[in-house]
């Protein structure tokens, strides 16, 4: 479900001096941050960087302790999943968002499944379901013989994130926040979940992606964003700095080198 803009002006996300604490730990540390529509994002860091805290607050999951998250111009003062999903954020997750045992038309609709009436009383429409599926098993280059009646567990890896990524098309949302989409994914099935990635910021969406690997994300984005232990550190369009250049701020925990000043040991 998507909502109608708020504010065309404004950056579809922005927030501004974000600070949570897990009890006495500090995760996230003066956030400031805005991404806009048709934008690939890549949101880089090392591990506990904050890169999931972040996005878990955008989700509605986290409540920040301090600053303030606009979504298209508008404060939002609730912090609740079901109002990131209003608005319009899908969250893609390796190992979670589809249940093994259902199929894939009925993953598709999970907690959205359309209903038709007889005489006043509510069916599920496995037809519309079925029929969906089906669009999107074909868009989204699964194999010829999977059927949208398949379950779920008979898909590889990259065919589940497929179909998550064709659910957020198909719903139209405005966000798509993909953390480590390719994690165990062969070499092919990765080329094609960047593809789709690509393809989402192609059509206006705005799309987050979360990685440990900056030359993969470096080919895809528009933009690269680094934590390093809760604050945002280094935050450029993609051609000011070089993978290699970015792989060296992180090595070096958020610092930029400058490697001009270097000398050579004599
Ligand atoms: N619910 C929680 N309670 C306590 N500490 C947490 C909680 N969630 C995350 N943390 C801590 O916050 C820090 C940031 O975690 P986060 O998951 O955001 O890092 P990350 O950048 O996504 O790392 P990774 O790449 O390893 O997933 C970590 O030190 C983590 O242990």
């Amino acid at each position: 479900m998507s909502v109608t803009p708020m504010n065309k002006n404004a950056p579809l996300i922005e927030v501004r001096n974000l600070d949570l604490h897990f009890g006495a730990f500090h995760a996230l540390k003066n956030v400031s941050v805005s991404f806009d529509s048709g934008q690939l994002i890549g949101l880089v860091g090392d591990n506990g960087a904050g890169k999931t805290t972040l996005i878990k607050v955008l989700s509605g999951i986290h409540k920040p302790n301090s600053g303030e998250v606009y979504f298209a111009g508008k404060r939002v003062k609730e912090f609740h999943p079901k109002l990131a999903i209003k608005f319009g954020i899908e969250t893609i997750q390796q190992s979670v968002g589809l249940c093994d045992n259902l199929s894939i038309a009925r993953n598709f609709y999970l907690g959205r499944e359309p209903v038709k009436r007889w005489f006043g009383i509510p069916f599920l429409d496995f037809k519309k379901m079925r029929d969906a599926s089906t669009k999107v098993i074909r868009t989204f280059g699964l194999r010829e013989n999977v059927s949208a009646d398949d379950q779920v567990e008979m898909l590889s890896g990259g065919e589940r994130q497929s179909i998550k990524i064709g659910r957020a098309v198909e719903f139209k949302n405005r966000v798509v926040i993909m953390d480590e989409p390719t994690n165990h994914l062969s070499v092919r099935e990765r080329e094609h979940v960047n593809e789709l990635a690509q393809q989402l910021r192609d059509q206006g969406l705005l799309v987050i992606y979360i990685t440990h690997d900056i030359h993969q994300v470096h080919k895809l984005a528009d933009r690269i964003v680094i934590m390093e232990n809760g604050e945002k550190v280094t935050d450029v369009a993609k051609d000011e700095m070089t993978a290699d250049e970015l792989e060296e701020v992180i090595r070096c925990g958020g610092r930029v080198v400058d490697t001009s000043k270097e000398v050579e040991p004599s």
